[in-house]
């Protein structure tokens, strides 16, 4: 049997952080940190999505701010409500909701946010400094699976881990996070050849495919720690449910831990993004402080 990485407790643990600590935020400081998602359209499955990142920034304390907008919005208006987001000293994380609808252009209006707002960490700057190396607001659901991963391994120096997918989202940030932890990394993705035998090589396996139920038994090593990021609607027996794109009934006996779904990776994502909406509150109030004093600096300072 193996270990079940609880996502839904571990999310509840890292809320209750957050909240401690946004809590001394307001209090020595007066300031609540404020998380905006936009969403275009009226995809049912974001709408459970921004649901959920409602009720859990209430239990964060964080403020939470909706802006719905037509499914046929154009560039400009889009663009608009982000510049005023950008603008707004009381606004410290911005989400754009994606996929967005096809008449817009995706990589623009990440481009146009803030990157001190940036808590999806999808902006070049943040890819560029997470890439080098540099501290940066982290992509939320792979900086969920190292916290996840830290659960089952103290130190993951030296382990093989197989990532399946190259998306921006996850599997990009997921490999550059790895391997900043010292582990050895192989991408695969759906031009790769005998992805079953790369995955039998892997002490731990992420699998952000988007494919109900792809990785069988038969592609994990004996004791390997296998991170289901995928979160898939089937049908079955006329009933619509969650699946990953683990066959969890087949793997979860061959390996040392596993994430389930729901109530693996999914909550953590969100634990995370209001683990973000304080780290960039934090930062702006200490960017806006460093400004005060460029502009009023201390007599002392001059050196006579
Ligand atoms: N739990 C959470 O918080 C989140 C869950 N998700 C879920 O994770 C999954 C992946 O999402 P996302 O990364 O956005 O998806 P994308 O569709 O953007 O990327 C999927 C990746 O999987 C690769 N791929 C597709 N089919 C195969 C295959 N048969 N074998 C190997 N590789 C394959 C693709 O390869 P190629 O690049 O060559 O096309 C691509 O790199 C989805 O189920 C999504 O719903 C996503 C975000 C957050
Ligand atoms: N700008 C942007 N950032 C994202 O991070 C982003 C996005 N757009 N678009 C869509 C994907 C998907 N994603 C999920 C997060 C949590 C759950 C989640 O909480 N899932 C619950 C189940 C929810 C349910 O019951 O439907 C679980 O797995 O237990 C699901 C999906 C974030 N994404």
């Amino acid at each position: 049997m193996a270990r079940l990485i609880d996502g839904k407790q571990l999310s509840a643990q890292v809320l209750v952080e957050v909240a401690t600590e946004v809590q001394q935020l307001k209090a020595e400081h007066g300031i609540t940190p404020a998380l905006a998602v936009v969403l275009v359209g009226d995809d049912p499955a974001s709408q459970v999505y921004v649901r959920n990142k409602v009720l859990r920034a209430e239990e964060a304390g964080i403020r939470s701010i909706e802006h719905r907008l037509e499914a046929d919005t154009d560039q400009q208006t889009l663009n608009a409500v982000v510049d005023q987001l950008n603008k707004d000293p009381e606004v410290h994380g911005i989400l754009v909701q994606l996929p967005l609808p096809k008449q817009l252009d995706e990589a623009q209006i990440i481009a146009a946010i803030n990157p001190a707002k940036d808590v999806d960490g999808f902006h070049p700057l943040s890819v560029g400094a997470l890439a080098s190396g540099q501290p940066s607001l982290v992509p939320c659901t792979p900086l969920g699976c190292m916290i996840m991963l830290q659960q089952i391994h103290n130190d993951l120096s030296g382990k093989h881990a197989v990532v399946i997918g190259r998306s921006n989202i996850v599997g990009k940030p997921m490999a550059a996070l790895l391997l900043q932890a010292n582990c050895t990394v192989t991408t695969v993705h759906s031009h790769t050849q005998n992805i079953e035998a790369l995955c039998r090589q892997a002490d731990i396996v992420v699998a952000a495919v988007g494919r109900p139920e792809l990785v069988k038994a038969d592609w994990i090593k004996t004791g390997a720690t296998v991170i289901d990021v995928g979160i898939n609607a089937v049908e079955v027996d006329g009933r619509r449910k969650l699946v990953g794109d683990v066959d969890f009934a087949s793997v979860e006996p061959v390996a040392e831990a596993i994430t389930p779904v729901p109530g693996g990776v999914g909550p953590m994502t969100i634990a995370c993004l209001m683990k973000n909406t304080l780290t960039a509150a934090r930062a702006q109030l200490a960017s806006v402080a460093s400004k005060d004093i460029e502009s009023n600096p201390e007599p002392t300072a001059a050196v006579g």
